[in-house]
């Protein structure tokens, strides 16, 4: 719960939007942009800080706490900072036919008071990432981090309390109950990332006030290596892309289907490459400092669960599949043999075990991805064009990354976000500024006819009218 204050989460909420409508008229441009660079400096100053939490709260070790959570959100603050004056600008429309006599503007106006929930793998960049595009919005917000990640939310709160006034930005820290509070409360928007489970919960909540939502979920992603795939470049893309922050990334990749005529070495690839990032003997990679360690001892027991009861029915390591309690460490783990009775290939990993499933006919992959629910991400690693667009147009997913794998996060100019059960609406750039804002159609009349729209109906002028019109 915010400390400077005492209040609880629904006192925080009305003190917030009570203020918000005179915020709204004064919360110009030019404050948006003083309010972004102030954050962008408090999360400079706190590297320090930051660094610490997250090592605190799961080992991530330093060049990935830089690459995937200080630069996320510091590279959406300067995109934002950049576009916000196109962001912001009043858009003159054309008059459509029937509309001649008239003049039409879009005013973007922020939503009002939002609610920005994240969850804890990424504890930084999902609160601070949202939070940036709902300040160049206009909006104000509360931000719940997760309390599974708590020295990470401390430190966001830091952040917060130091850049951001208390009128226009709140920290919110505490587990269910306080979310549930929050999720009670009429908000304008409501930003949520975390698991489909939850996404479901806050989406009925925000029924009760028809509050927008944005739901940034997660699933299986699934990659597809085939017969034409590079595929040294391949397994190094995937095995970082599987094993970074321990696999614990909505958009990892969950498993990989692989063209049986290249099973073998493309296996032999991937342990090299996993042998070349994080060390070649099991002691060498229980070592290494490249390697997070597991959020909590729940899950800790969940994945070993997972591995443990794929290897009874019949899964085998190809490496990995070794762990230390104590630590929450899991080695990095390629399993083979799996099949769809198994936990593995049914829920979401989330951890760094990658399940490498061989198959003969594209088509059947194809089958298999459209049966289950829509990924966020799925990745094809191929070279020959046609397959890689046939595999493209036969799949929905929130994303298609081609020969890369989790970078497409990192882009500003391309929207972020899921489909179906991984997610609604979209994240990033312009994308994350248009989830806070209402685009306000503003229609004045002129000189139009309408006059003639008007009854009595009977003498046929409407009706010609209409056929003119529609001709
Ligand atoms: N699409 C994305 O951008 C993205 C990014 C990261 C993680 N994820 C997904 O998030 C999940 C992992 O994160 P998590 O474990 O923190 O998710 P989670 O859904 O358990 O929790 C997310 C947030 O919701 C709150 N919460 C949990 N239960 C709640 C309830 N019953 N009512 C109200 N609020 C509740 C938590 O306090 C936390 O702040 C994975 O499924 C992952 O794929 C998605």
């Amino acid at each position: 719960m915010d400390h400077r204050s005492f209040k609880t989460p629904a006192q925080i909420f009305v003190d917030l939007a009570e203020g918000n409508p005179q915020r709204r008229m004064a919360f110009d441009p030019a404050q948006r942009r003083a309010a972004l660079q102030a954050l962008s400096r408090a999360i400079h100053d706190c590297e320090a800080e930051i660094l610490a939490a997250l090592a605190e709260d799961f080992a991530k070790p330093e060049a990935e706490i830089r690459l995937t959570e200080i630069l996320p959100v510091q590279a959406e603050i300067s995109h934002a900072l950049r576009h916000l004056k196109t962001w912001t600008k009043v858009r003159r429309v054309r008059p459509t036919r029937a509309m001649l006599g008239t003049r039409a503007r879009i005013v973007p106006e922020p939503k009002g008071t939002a609610l920005i929930i994240a969850p804890w793998n990424y504890p930084l960049a999902l609160s601070l990432g949202p939070l940036v595009s709902a300040i160049a919005a206009g909006c104000a917000a509360i931000v719940k981090p997760s309390e599974l990640a708590p020295a990470s939310a401390a430190v966001i709160a830091q952040i917060v309390e130091e850049a951001l006034p208390a009128d226009l930005v709140r920290v919110v820290q505490g587990g269910v109950e306080v979310s549930q509070e929050l999720l009670d409360q009429p908000f304008d928007h409501i930003f949520f990332t975390g698991s489909p489970r939850v996404g479901k919960i806050v989406m009925a909540a925000a029924a009760k006030h028809l509050t927008s939502v944005t739901l940034e979920l997660g699933g299986k992603s699934p990659v597809i290596v085939g017969p034409g795939a590079d595929l040294k470049k391949a397994a190094r893309m995937i095995a970082w892309g599987k094993f970074a922050n321990a696999g614990q990334t909505c958009i990892a990749p969950d498993h990989v289907y692989v063209a049986k005529q290249i099973e073998a070495p493309f296996l032999a690839e991937l342990k090299a490459a996993i042998a070349r990032m994080y060390g070649k003997t099991e002691e060498a990679q229980a070592a290494s400092r490249d390697l997070a360690r597991i959020i909590n001892p729940d899950h800790f027991a969940r994945l070993m669960g997972m591995i443990e009861s794929a290897q009874s029915a019949g899964a085998k390591a190809l490496t990995g599949a070794t762990s230390e309690a104590a630590s929450r460490y899991i080695a990095p783990t390629v399993l083979m043999g799996t099949d769809p009775s198994m936990r593995v290939e049914q829920e979401e990993i989330f951890g760094p075990v990658l399940p490498v499933i061989p198959f003969d006919d594209a088509a059947d992959v194809v089958a298999r991805i459209e049966a289950g629910p829509k990924p966020l991400a799925l990745y094809i690693f191929e070279r020959d064009r046609g397959l890689i667009d046939r595999l493209r147009r036969a799949t929905s997913s929130g994303a298609v990354g081609v020969n890369v794998a989790l970078v497409h996060y990192l882009h500003q100019n391309l929207p972020f976000g899921g489909i179906g059960n991984s997610g609604v609406g979209a994240a990033h750039g312009h994308w994350g500024f248009e989830a806070f804002t209402h685009l306000k159609p503003v229609l004045e009349n002129r000189f139009a006819p309408l006059a003639m729209l008007m009854p009595p109906y009977r003498s046929g002028r409407m009706a010609k009218l209409a056929q003119k019109f529609l001709r």
